[in-house]
């Protein structure tokens, strides 16, 4: 139990023990005669003097907890409130370096301690792995082999390196004070979180000297000279090795590959004519040059932009632009891009920086990073660019076996296994989507537990199956330690001293609390001994079985054998893990069992409506017409005597935008002229990629917008499918996207405002509805001619979400993504609240608050930056942007249950008068150019050059694919 009294003695008896090591090394400075052993004393004693400051301000903190513990509550509000208010307080502002963690100079604290107690615990776990497959291989060899030789040397130099990180977490251990505040010092970094990331691209690393280090001969007669050389090691292999130097010297480049790498180490040791053995060594997780990487990035472009006030306007210039107009910003940033082919970027992120080196000493590195990043990840634009919605498809279930939902999965962290409570080697392993239970492949059939989420008992038998009777609860109390301990159920790292760990008093198995419940009652037994009892009582079963039946057979003839049912299923596809299609294509089947057979389809109609007809007969006519589709003009109207609409009932004229999903064409309706835009999506893609069912949201979300003729939603007017596609035909709004509007200049703090409060009546509408929009940005609202705007794109909607219901699906635009998004948490409504955040801050400040190169570094950025915002900047404007780019769902504005409400009534909004903006009676401060309705200025050249063409489609869909688009078509509210 945890008592600020023990805790005040025990750090006031490590100041103690930190001055007695002072004095103790003060005395032998004063009796040696040996520069070197004089140096390495002296920084013993720097080394003691910087512990005894950490150690006496934590004895601050911890006199202020015991005797006036409000103080406390006053002194965190001031340091969050001092935080907040300050507009350039941020990660990246500050030039924090993620590299902080490793610097020799580096003022110790709560975080560095613990983190620095992670990579060693890590790292501790690595050797161990490397012992045990040397070991195999030390046993299999006869001595006098060289294989045998060359094991048993890599043997001892594992056991050194374990010596060595062993006594570097102890000196961290004896530096950490325990906390009641929960999660006070275990609020683990990205990087603590994320240490196995994987990492590409090449790496120049320059070794200029070491200092401090322990050497194995620094006594009085070595005079400082000492054979020492270095390794660079990747992944547990060397790939470079220095020269040996005398001095510690060395000034030497190294160049090298990491591809998909984990880490990189850098070994020093002291050669000797026997054996050479380290003496000292620097862990880099490649999750630290990840993140650096990113923040150095962030850090540049932040320095060429220079924050200018323009009365109420924010105007974030590029240093480099001689720009008089605004335009200029998104071209300097186009070309900015442009440098990048292929996603190469060479960034300096250490250059003569002393590092700390494990156990003891220092390490001066320049470190240079070159990140590979796949074309087809390349973000292609710095500042605010187009990009496409990404939705990821759920995880595919390859089996199901005692309830658990098993997926295959890649982790970043070293995992263990529920089963065998080994590790996952190569990171990949089994986990169940509903109760995250985790295991090896090989180990699923050993499973004994079943999931919770089906069953109330874990131990409950299948169903016909055999279950342990045994019921010898584990004694589980809460457990802080600093030791590297995985969870028995979900197999994750249990952060350090995070109090959410339990550990059983009797067997000792570890687990967190939330899944402790979770864990069978098998105290003492191991995972085999269940089953070897599971299949004792199979097999007697079995036994019974034949001996009841052979006993009957005497009296009846003998009946066929059933085969008992087996108690997991893979679900097969030919050579291992189904497709998402195939799974698809199976669940299409089904549906089709309950649906009526179509009528043969009529022989396909050829258009003769297109612009370019000759192209749209060819593409046209190897579809299969859709089973309702009109065919001609003529039957406009229905058997019913409900109009019906076609391809052929429309005239393309231009493509106004492309997304990752379809393509919006303008289109004109050859009965009254009128212009429509067409959005159009190919069906084979959208099986392909199981998008079938957000194909149906995708309308119903429509028919919400259009129930009310919501003033800031988009209409929709038809829809209607052929054999090869499906199409939306929605109003047309000619004032192209704000996505465009921006680049050709920025808004002023009014206009943005305006455009916010009309998204916001939008967003309140989808909420009041059940429905999250999940798809903000700037290229989802359009402007109409008179200023007012419209969202678009409901794509991603996601409907049913009553209060207080959750979703998961990892979808979105990477910019704008809400953090629980990101960390695959469930979520809810509040994810369009954080993108609003987003939002608003382009249309401010033109260009977003979290940046990357790729994808990756943009979700590092969500989840680990503050972001910027100019000094001048009116508060309210700060306040209701910070407020709503708040990580934490209960604190972000918009996240309780009064939703936009909240948004509403900051003071950002002040004055705003919502019934007046609801019915569109406030005048817009700006209202885009037209010539006439034909003009088509407003949208993007890249699209517009196009010709309003449908390309060829190759697949041919089955009659049961056909048939999962039934119901697709409907017209001013009929149904086909
Ligand atoms: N009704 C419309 N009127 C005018 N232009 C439109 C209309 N609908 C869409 N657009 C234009 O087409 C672009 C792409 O449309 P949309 O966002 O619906 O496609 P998407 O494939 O779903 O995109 P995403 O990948 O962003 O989800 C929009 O950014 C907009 O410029």
């Amino acid at each position: 139990m945890y008592s600020i009294e023990a805790a005040i003695d025990d750090v006031q008896k490590k100041i103690d023990r930190e001055k007695s090591l002072i004095q103790g090394a003060k005395a032998m400075v004063d009796s040696t005669g040996n520069s070197e052993v004089k140096q390495r004393l002296e920084h013993k004693i720097r080394e003691a003097s910087s512990n005894i400051d950490y150690l006496t301000n934590r004895l601050n903190s911890l006199m202020i907890e015991k005797n006036a513990p409000s103080l406390r509550g006053i002194q965190k509000a001031f340091d969050e409130k001092s935080v907040s208010s300050s507009s350039m307080s941020s990660k990246v502002v500050n030039g924090k370096s993620a590299f902080d963690i490793l610097l020799s100079k580096a003022p110790l604290n709560e975080e560095i301690i613990m983190t620095k107690m992670k990579f060693i615990q890590m790292r501790l776990v690595v050797e161990e792995q490397c012992l045990a497959g040397v070991d195999k291989i030390v046993n299999l060899y006869s001595k006098e082999s060289k294989n045998y030789e060359e094991a048993a040397a890599q043997r001892e130099e594992i056991l050194q390196k374990t010596r060595l990180l062993k006594s570097a977490l102890k000196r961290y251990k004896e530096l950490y004070i325990p906390s009641d505040e929960p999660n006070s010092t275990a609020s683990e970094t990205s990087i603590a979180k994320n240490l196995f990331k994987p990492l590409t691209g090449t790496v120049k690393l320059t070794i200029h000297a070491i200092k401090n280090v322990d050497h194995t001969d620094a006594n009085e007669q070595s005079h400082g000279a000492h054979d020492t050389f270095l390794n660079i090691v990747v992944d547990n292999r060397v790939v470079c090795k220095s020269r040996t130097v005398q001095h510690d010297t060395w000034n030497e480049a190294f160049v090298f590959e990491m591809n998909k790498a984990r880490e990189c180490e850098v070994v020093v040791y002291d050669r000797k004519p026997d054996k050479s053995l380290p003496i000292a060594l620097l862990w880099v997780p490649s999750a630290l040059i990840l993140d650096d990487s990113r923040r150095k990035r962030n850090l540049q472009e932040l320095s060429e932009i220079d924050w200018k006030m323009n009365d109420s306007d924010m105007l974030p210039l590029k240093h480099s632009s001689s720009r008089t107009t605004n335009a200029s910003v998104s071209t300097d940033v186009a070309s900015n891009a442009g440098a990048a082919p292929g996603g190469d970027k060479t960034r300096k992120l250490l250059s003569q920086v002393w590092l700390s080196l494990e156990p003891a000493g220092q390490i001066c590195v320049s470190l240079e990073f070159t990140k590979k990043v796949p074309n087809s990840k390349v973000i292609s634009d710095n500042g605010l660019g187009r990009q496409g919605a990404i939705r990821q498809n759920k995880e595919e279930v390859i089996s199901d076996f005692l309830g658990h939902s098993f997926v295959l999965r890649q982790f970043y962290q070293i995992m263990r296994c529920a089963v065998c409570a080994d590790f996952l080697k190569d990171g990949s392993g089994l986990q169940c989507a509903e109760c995250s239970y985790t295991c090896h492949r090989r180990c699923l059939m050993k499973t004994i537990n079943r999931c919770i989420a089906k069953t109330h008992s874990v131990t409950a038998p299948p169903e016909g199956g055999e279950s342990l009777k045994h019921h010898i609860p584990h004694r589980f109390e809460p457990y802080n330690s600093f030791s590297a301990n995985w969870c028995s159920h979900c197999g994750y790292f249990i952060s350090f001293l995070k109090k959410d760990c339990y550990k059983c008093k009797e067997c000792g198995i570890t687990c967190h609390i939330r899944c402790s419940r979770l864990i069978p009652d098998l105290c003492g037994m191991s995972n085999d001994m269940a089953n070897h009892i599971l299949n004792e009582i199979r097999s007697t079963k079995l036994l019974t079985s034949r001996v009841m039946k052979s006993a009957a057979s005497v009296s009846k003839p003998a009946a066929p054998e059933i085969k008992s049912p087996t108690p997991f299923s893979f679900r097969k596809k030919s050579g291992g893990v189904p497709s998402i299609s195939q799974g698809l294509l199976f669940a299409t089947q089904q549906l089709a069992g309950s649906l009526p057979e179509a009528p043969p389809p009529p022989r396909p109609a050829i258009p003769a409506h297109s612009p370019s007809p000759s192209i749209a007969e060819t593409l046209l006519k190897p579809e299969v017409p859709d089973v309702k589709q009109c065919s001609s003009p003529s039957s406009i109207a229905s058997k019913k005597g409900k109009p019906r609409i076609g391809l052929d009932d429309f005239t393309f004229l231009a493509v106004l935008g492309k997304g990752n999903f379809g393509k919006v064409m303008l289109a004109e309706y050859k009965h009254n002229k009128r212009l429509y835009a067409i959005k159009v999506l190919k069906k084979d893609s959208i099986l392909k990629n199981n998008e079938l069912e957000s194909l149906k949201s995708e309308k119903r979300v429509f028919m919400t917008a259009n129930k009310e003729k919501h003033p800031f939603l988009l209409n929709l007017f038809a829809s209607f499918q052929t054999g090869t596609r499906v199409y939306f035909v929605m109003e047309y709004i000619d004032g192209g996207d704000l996505m465009l509007h921006i680049q050709r200049e920025q808004f002023s703090l009014k206009r943005a405002q305006f455009y916010a409060a009309e998204v916001c009546l939008g967003l309140k509408y989808f909420h009041e509805n059940h429905i999250i929009y999940r798809d903000l940005k700037l290229d989802n609202i359009l402007l109409c001619s008179d200023g007012h705007i419209k969202i678009a794109d409901y794509g991603l909607c996601k409907e049913n979400m009553t209060e207080g219901k959750f979703t998961s699906t990892f979808c979105g635009t990477p910019e704008f993504m809400a953090p629980e998004i990101l960390l695959d948490q469930q979520y809810n409504r509040a994810v369009d609240w954080w993108a609003f955040g987003v939002l608003l801050y382009q249309m401010i400040l033109g260009q977003s608050p979290f940046k990357g190169d790729d994808e990756e570094e943009i979700f590092e950025a969500i989840l680990n930056d503050e972001p910027m915002f100019p000094i001048h900047m009116p508060g309210e404007a700060v306040d209701i942007m910070q407020k709503l780019l708040t990580r934490d769902i209960d604190k972000r504005l918009g996240g309780g249950p009064r939703d936009a409400l909240d948004v509403m009534e900051h003071p950002f909004f002040r004055g705003v008068d919502w019934d007046m903006i609801f019915k569109k009676q406030i005048e817009p401060t700006y209202k885009p150019r037209t010539t006439g309705a034909y003009d088509i200025n407003n949208f993007d050249v890249e699209f517009t050059r196009e010709r309003p063409v449908l390309t060829p489609v190759n697949s041919i869909l089955s009659k049961t694919e056909q048939e999962s688009f039934r119901g697709f078509s409907s017209f001013a509210g009929s149904e086909d």
